[in-house]
Formats: C-alpha cells, sequence, structure tokens
C-alpha cells in the first residue's frame, strides 16, 4: 500500500453476520486481495515438534475462527490497528509433516518473501519450533534481535530424542547461531518443573533474564511491562507467545499445560505496556484445539495476536508520518 491508499479494512459485521463465510484473521482481506501488506497474519500449521499432546497444527484456523468478534477500535491502545496500516491475511505456509527440517527450511524461506514485500510477519503457529526459522528470516533482515519470550517453558532445552529443531529447544539454537541480541532476552511466565537445576544455569549463561509468572502475579504487569522495556529500549524486537504461558484456566487447549500461570488479562497488559517498543515481527503459537473448550484458547490467542497487530500497525503509522515530514 502506498502512503496515500487507504488500507482495506475487515468486512462489516453490522451487514455481514460475523460468523458468514471463510474466516481470515479478524474478517481482513487475504492478501492477494490486497496484493500486498504492512502486516502479514500467516498460518504455519506445524506440530511434528511436539513432546507431549499433538494438535497445535489446527492452531492457526481455530485462531482465526475466534477472531471474528475482534471490532476495528482497539481501546486499550487508543487506536484502529487496520485503519493505520494495511494488515492481511496470508493464509497457511505449506510445510512438510513428515520432515521438520525441511519444515523448518521451508519456514524461512516463506518469511524471507514476505519479509522481502516490507512486511512486518503477525504468525499463527503451529509448535514452538517454527520461531526458530522466523527469527532465522528476520535476523537476516534486522540484524539480531531482541527477544521476548512468553512461555511457561524455557524453550533453551538442547536435544529430545536427539533431534535438534523441537518445540522445547528452539531458543537455544537461535543464540548458537547469533540470531539474537543477547543483551535484550526474556522469559516471561515461566514456571513448573525442570530436568535440573542446570537448566536454569545454562538458560543464564545464554543471556536471558527470567519474569516468572509468579513475578508477575506478586508485581504487578504494569512494573513488569516497564522493566522490559527498559530491557529493550529501541532494539529491534521479536516478540513469541506461546499460549501455555497463560494458567490452563485460562487456555486449556495447549500441548503442555503447566500450573499456575499469568491470567489472560496479565499477558494483555504487558503487550499494551510494550507499545512504544520496536516490534518487527511475532508469533502466537501451541493452541491446540482439540483440547480447548468453548474456544477459550483460540479466544484468548486472538486477542493476543491483536494486541500484537496494533502496536505494529501503530509504528508503521508513526514511522511513515515521520517520513512524510520530511
Ligand atoms: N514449547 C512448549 N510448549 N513446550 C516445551 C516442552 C518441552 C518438554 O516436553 O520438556
Ligand atoms: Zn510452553
Ligand atoms: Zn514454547
Amino acid at each position: 500500500m502506498s502512503s496515500n491508499e487507504t488500507p482495506r479494512g475487515p468486512v462489516d459485521s453490522s451487514r455481514v453476520p460475523r460468523y458468514a463465510g471463510p474466516a481470515t484473521f479478524a474478517r481482513l482481506p487475504r492478501l492477494d486481495e490486497v496484493g500486498r501488506a504492512d502486516v502479514a497474519v500467516v498460518g504455519v500449521p506445524f506440530d511434528s515438534g511436539v513432546s507431549y499432546r499433538p494438535g497445535a497444527r489446527f492452531g492457526g484456523n481455530a485462531i482465526r475462527e475466534a477472531s471474528r468478534l475482534l471490532r476495528p477500535y482497539n481501546p486499550a491502545q487508543d487506536a484502529s490497528p487496520f485503519a493505520l496500516a494495511q494488515v492481511a491475511d496470508g493464509g497457511d505456509i505449506a510445510v512438510n509433516p513428515f520432515n521438520i527440517n525441511e519444515a523448518v527450511e521451508t519456514v524461512e524461506a516463506a518469511a524471507d518473501d514476505l519479509l522481502g514485500t516490507g512486511a512486518r510477519l503477525m504468525t499463527l503457529g503451529g509448535d514452538h519450533t517454527i520461531a526458530l526459522p522466523l527469527l532465522r528470516s528476520v535476523a537476516k533482515k534486522h540484524g539480531p534481535v531482541a527477544l521476548l519470550h512468553f512461555d511457561a517453558h524455557l524453550d533453551t532445552w538442547d536435544t529430545y530424542f536427539g533431534a535438534e529443531y523441537t518445540h522445547g529447544t528452539p531458543f537455544r539454537r537461535a543464540v548458537e547461531e547469533g540470531i539474537l541480541d543477547t543483551s535484550a532476552l526474556s522469559h516471561v511466565g515461566t514456571r513448573g518443573p525442570l530436568y535440573g537445576k542446570q537448566d536454569l544455569t545454562d538458560d543464564e549463561k545464554m543471556g536471558f533474564g527470567i519474569v516468572t509468572s509468579a513475578d508477575v502475579y506478586r508485581r504487578g504487569a504494569d512494573e513488569v511491562a516497564d522493566q522490559l522495556r527498559q530491557r529493550i529500549g529501541d532494539r529491534p524486537l521479536y516478540i513469541s507467545i506461546d499460549i501455555d504461558c497463560l494458567d490452563p484456566a485460562h487456555a486449556p487447549g495447549t500441548g503442555t499445560p503447566e500450573a499456575g500461570g499469568m491470567t489472560s488479562r496479565e499477558l494483555l497488559e504487558i503487550l499494551r505496556g510494550l507499545a512504544s517498543c520496536n516490534l518487527v515481527s511475532a508469533d502466537v503459537v501451541e493452541v491446540a484445539p482439540a483440547y480447548d473448550h468453548a474456544e477459550i484458547t483460540s479466544v484468548a490467542a486472538s486477542h493476543t495476536a491483536y494486541e500484537l497487530t496494533t502496536i505494529m500497525s501503530r509504528q508503521i503509522a508513526a514511522a511513515r508520518k515521520d517520513s512524510e515530514a520530511k
């Protein structure tokens, strides 16, 4: 979209019932209908990297279905994300479910193509394995990025059954590959049993800071967001959100649930507190709808993606305004 074109927004739900027609994210146009997008929402139906319950391959479409009720104005950020920038649904990246290495390559190549058009990515997973190829692609464009990782788990383990690419290992690979800015790495929402204390020592050596789920409860969302914002500064930021960062009460539909998690309100409030960060792309992963009830998890995931999309749209609009003023 050039600067003077009006973005094409969602279907008007006061004219076409919101439950009618095929679901795109937030009832937005498809990418092929608008040509190019400032923010491309893409699904990655891949769950061959999971260690426990499968089913996240259906997560992207469940989030799209649950996103039918999103409305165009976001009062929490005082912004209309789909009017500020062209946001469009780029459909799914077709990845090989039988060959993880090939799937990882396919995700990276598809992300390269989309980022090459100038779009930022809002990816709907899929299991957490896919964060690695997404980060590789983002780092090709921006250099090593700051990472904010919301998850019950560290996902910095080494291997499972000898496999390097799994949903428990993407961030160790990313650190090894030098694609993360190790001065600004944080996990948020971490909790639950580990294999040993060494897991934490290794993680700290990689450069991660940890805000546990109990820290969020004790200190509150605003203080946590302030601390994270200071650590991130103006570095290019990637946010990866494993929906299991939420308590199973708020996100039962996921593959490796852990008790004692954040509420969806806490997650959304922390994200809103990060609105001034330079968010270059983001993912929401690990929604496994077969374990969900009443779309609890996919509704939470759709609102999470909506906040992230709003942050990106606001920044795109602000950058456009800046460059027009010059
Ligand atoms: N990324 C997610 N959701 N889970 C990782 C769990 C790895 C394990 O089974 O130890
Ligand atoms: Zn997790
Ligand atoms: Zn994870």
